[in-house]
């Protein structure tokens, strides 16, 4: 039996800001998830973007190979992907598509969108989500910030928010039992960056395993609450706490249903430093990682996963 997981649930228009610091930093020293609601994304909107998204991956495979995963945006098809690096499987049993960072002007071309014929709407759809999730993360940094003992605008003051290298990505789980029962939608996996923000369309499958060194590993169910945005601590962030906060690992296991999800990883600008939070280290607990860039950690995680240069995800040259 797998034990279905009540995991606290933060709301990021509380006008008790210090409160709500408080029980972000329990959840993310507990569980590095956490539920998140008030967040400016409405239940209306996310169905457009669930119903544009099943769209596009109800299109001809063709037609999703037109846009082939270039510069880490595109679509990616079925058991392209692992997430789990150590994993010997043929692939993980979805399909992806990836939208990188429009607010940059300088690299905002190099994003890959359906055409307006194929698919009205849906640029402006995307584009919007990704809007609306940088707002909501913006916010939630800053509460990430109290929670920690920094100043609220302490990730803008690093230059985390300038430019961020953060990345939405549509997924599609087509739901077909495989003979293997082993078999996961997404295998085991910390997200590697700052913070990630979930919209699930209500199929369960998703669940965390809160001890990734006990064996054998106990898995729970993280239901979908109407509403709320999933967020989760990714490594980069448990390195800057210097393992305070959890980047917890995590899978989605098929039920048998068709699944959409959709995940935004709201990383820091690449040049941004990781550095061990004063607040997170002492004489008895010195920092267990040196400096980093973040594009330089991430451009590594990535390097490992997909084992090609040309699938970096960050611009080497910044
Ligand atoms: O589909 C989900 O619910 C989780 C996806 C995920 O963990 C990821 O894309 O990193
Ligand atoms: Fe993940």
């Amino acid at each position: 039996m797998v034990a279905t997981l009540s995991l606290p649930i933060i709301d990021l228009s509380s006008p008790h800001r210090l409160s709500t610091a408080n029980s972000i930093r329990q959840a993310c020293v507990e569980y590095g998830f956490f539920y998140l609601v008030n967040h400016g994304v409405d239940t209306d909107f996310v169905s457009k973007v669930f119903d544009q998204s099943c769209k596009f991956f109800s299109l001809p495979v063709q037609r999703k190979m037109d846009l082939a995963r270039k510069e880490y945006r595109g679509y990616t098809p079925l058991y392209a992907e692992t997430l789990d690096p150590t994993s010997l499987s043929k692939g993980d049993p979805k399909e992806t598509y990836y939208i990188g960072p429009i607010e940059d002007t300088s690299i905002a071309h190099l994003n890959q969108w359906p055409s307006e014929e194929l698919l009205p709407n849906w640029r402006p759809t995307m584009k919007s989500l990704y809007w609306k999730l940088l707002a909501a993360g913006k916010s939630l940094l800053s509460l990430i910030a109290l929670s920690l003992n920094l100043e609220e605008d302490y990730f803008e003051k690093i230059g985390a928010l300038n430019k961020p290298a953060s990345f939405l990505r549509l997924l599609h789980y087509p739901g077909e039992l495989g003979s293997d029962e082993q078999i996961c939608g997404a295998s085991p996996h910390s997200d590697y960056g700052m913070i990630t923000l979930l919209m699930t369309d209500g199929v369960p499958g998703l669940q965390i395993c809160k001890d990734k060194v006990n064996q054998p590993q106990v898995w729970e169910d993280v239901p979908h609450v109407e509403g709320a945005l999933i967020v989760n601590i990714g490594d980069m962030m448990e390195r800057w706490t210097n393992c305070l906060y959890r980047s917890t690992l995590h899978r989605v296991m098929p039920t048998g249903k068709e699944r959409y999800s959709v995940a935004f990883f709201f990383d820091p600008a690449s040049d941004c430093v990781v550095e061990c939070f004063e607040s997170c280290c002492s004489e008895s607990s010195p920092p267990r990682f040196s400096p980093i860039r973040s594009g330089d950690y991430l451009n590594e995680r990535f390097r490992l996963t997909y084992g090609s240069e040309k699938d970096l995800k960050c611009d080497l040259s910044s």
